[in-house]
């Protein structure tokens, strides 16, 4: 078997290594696409070779590689677990840190709020069901770091989430109620269409 020259595993699959000749020291891993997050792939990809991008098989995005629930993104002695969380689109993951100290939850959790579900595959139900059954399922003392921070903070618990989270306490016809009337303006320049030719980059349509 190969073994990774970043962690000194044999175990090709945890390292995402197919082959002795394909090992990757640079992934971008993007939580979803939506344009917000993945427009910087194709830029980096350009300016830093050997630069891989991944995103989930579900997300419809092209990428090097596609992620499915379970994966592992092997760093050094460390590696994320890829957890799928969709509603905010089909194709959302939240990634766990090995010892699920932290979870990387993208547009799924946001601190005492969550994604939006009014566009792009965005699903209530799904996305009520996903934080439940996958993110609060976490230890309490899990750290969240979402893909945005509204009102200047930055890290939460997952302890802290279930307990006040204003949308997510309430029951799933309440929750389902609440993200039905949000009445968000849509944000500019969020739809993408990405060319066959760029992987994983994005042009503004
Ligand atoms: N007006 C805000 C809202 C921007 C927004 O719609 N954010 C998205 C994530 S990017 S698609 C979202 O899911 N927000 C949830 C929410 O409850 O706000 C702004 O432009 O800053």
């Amino acid at each position: 078997a190969a073994v990774c020259p970043v962690c000194h595993q044999a175990d090709g699959d945890r390292c995402m290594v197919k082959d002795e000749s394909s090992f990757i020291l640079f992934l971008k891993v993007n939580t979803h696409c939506h344009a917000d997050h993945i427009t910087s792939t194709g830029l980096m990809k350009k300016r830093l070779a050997g630069l891989k991008s991944a995103i989930s098989k579900f997300s419809g995005a092209s990428a090097d590689i596609h992620l499915s629930e379970g994966d592992k993104i092997t760093f050094g002695k460390q590696y994320l677990t890829v957890v799928e969380t969709p509603g905010h689109t089909d194709g959302c993951v939240t990634l766990v840190t090995g010892d699920r100290s932290m979870a990387f939850t993208g547009d799924a959790l946001l601190i005492r709020g969550c994604g939006r579900t009014d566009f792009q595959q965005g699903s209530a139900k799904k996305l009520y069901q996903s934080i439940h059954q996958k993110i609060f399922t976490l230890p309490d003392h899990c750290l969240i770091y979402p893909g945005h921070d509204y009102k200047g903070q930055t890290a939460s618990t997952v302890a802290e989430e279930r307990k006040f989270n204003p949308r997510l306490t309430k029951s799933l016809e309440e929750f389902v109620d609440i993200m039905n009337n949000l009445n968000l303006p849509k944000p500019k320049k969020i739809d993408v269409s990405v060319p066959a030719n760029l992987v994983c980059g994005v042009h503004e349509v």
